[in-house]
């Protein structure tokens, strides 16, 4: 799992782009699947267990953690949060360092995120901002969401910060740029899991059956037409399935049929509508298609809303150096930091990391030199905000 040593403070090579790459190389080899991030808490902790400690205060929260920065003059507390879980997806980068963990990989960045934070914490233990900081290495951004029970812990009343931001890695930027917005950045998600089930049998015998691999199919198209054709052209939605399952061999007709996907939406109130409708829908195929079908929910995020004031203080800061601030667009991608923002003032930007795969592609490539800038921005903002 780890190289030997782990990465060690005391090397003398903390701040440099060298040393970040070995941390990120690291813990790119151990993803996590959501509140079972043990052995990357381990790893955040050791590493954290080496800093200079005069200054810091140290909480564990589930497989998360909270980390303390005494300021100088300590009027308000700064919060930076990084999100720490991987997906469950099989990593073909082809990578030296590729996950050892089967089945799971960092295909979201979050290796950079914690990277990143613990670039800017090993930098501020050294030298401590005039404000407190906050670090909060949260699990279960992918899901089913560490956020809001991060928000609601009574660690948090210990910690709580009274400014808050977070970075994603971004693809399709490159290096050395920054993109960020007031206002909505990423939308409102929730998951989506539905279970059919009919009367299976014989293959050759269709019509003594009610097929759950017909009837899912069909309503995974008709889900695309609730997109089309129930939420006004003017605000948007995504429906996507990720993954079906149903059957066992090619000549049994299936008696029960799983899909699993998420819906996104623009704003709450169009997310309760799409609900709705998805639940019409369901209500119809029970009857046309002589089944159950049961709908879950999983995990509802709430849209990640940028404080106008907190965006622009931090494009000034940026502009301040040599990196490149843009204008975000708003995207599809869902974020629990959202619950944070909801309570807490704040902002999530988009870090440059120049990968032709995407964000969740089995061959994400984010280029490490962004680890330096992302570094470099988070410390420059937790000093000025
Ligand atoms: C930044 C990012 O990619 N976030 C995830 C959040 C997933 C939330 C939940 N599991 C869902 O799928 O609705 C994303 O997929 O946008």
């Amino acid at each position: 799992m780890l190289l030997e040593q782990g990465p060690s403070y005391r090397e003398g090579f903390f701040l440099k782009q060298e040393m970040l790459t070995r941390i990120r190389r690291e813990l790119h080899q151990i993803p996590e699947l959501g509140f079972k991030e043990y052995k990357t808490q381990q790893y955040l902790l050791d590493y954290i267990n080496q800093l200079p400690q005069e200054a810091l205060r140290v909480e564990m929260w589930r497989t998360g953690i909270f980390v303390r920065v005494q300021g100088n003059v300590g009027q308000k507390t700064i919060g930076y949060r990084a999100d720490i879980d991987g997906l469950p997806l099989t990593e073909e980068t082809g990578y030296e360092f590729q996950s050892t963990h089967d089945g799971r990989m960092h295909a979201c960045g979050h290796d950079f995120h914690m990277t990143i934070a613990l670039g800017a914490l090993t930098r501020l233990a050294q030298k401590p901002a005039d404000d407190d900081v906050v670090f909060l290495f949260q699990p279960a951004e992918e899901g089913p969401g560490g956020a809001e029970p991060m928000l609601q812990s009574e660690a948090m009343d210990r910690h709580r910060p009274d400014v808050i931001f977070g970075l994603h890695v971004a693809p399709e930027l490159p290096v050395g740029s920054v993109s960020s917005k007031p206002g909505l950045l990423f939308a409102n998600t929730s998951e989506l899991f539905i279970d059919f089930k009919g009367v299976g049998g014989h293959a050759a015998f269709p019509h003594l059956t009610h097929d759950m691999v017909v009837t899912a199919s069909a309503f995974v198209s008709h889900l695309q037409q609730i997109v089309a054709r129930r939420v006004d052209p003017l605000d948007s939605a995504v429906i996507t399935i990720g993954k079906i399952e149903a059957g066992t061999v090619q000549n049994i007709i299936a008696q029960a049929a799983r899909l699993e996907g998420t819906i996104r939406t623009l704003s709450p109130e169009a997310m309760e509508k799409v609900k709705g409708e998805i639940e019409k829908v369901a209500r119809g195929y029970e009857i046309a298609n002589d089944c159950d079908i049961h709908i879950d929910y999983g995990a509802n995020y709430h849209q990640v809303f940028n404080d106008a004031e907190q965006v622009q203080h931090f494009e000034k800061i940026v502009k301040e150096t040599d990196y490149r601030f843009q204008d975000a667009n708003m995207a599809m991608t869902g974020e629990d930091f959202g619950y944070m923002l909801k309570e807490i003032p704040g902002f999530m930007f988009w870090l440059g990391v120049d990968s032709e795969a995407g964000l969740h592609q089995s061959t994400l490539k984010p280029k490490e030199e962004a680890l330096t800038v992302g570094v470099n921005i988070v410390e420059k903002t937790l000093r000025n905000l």
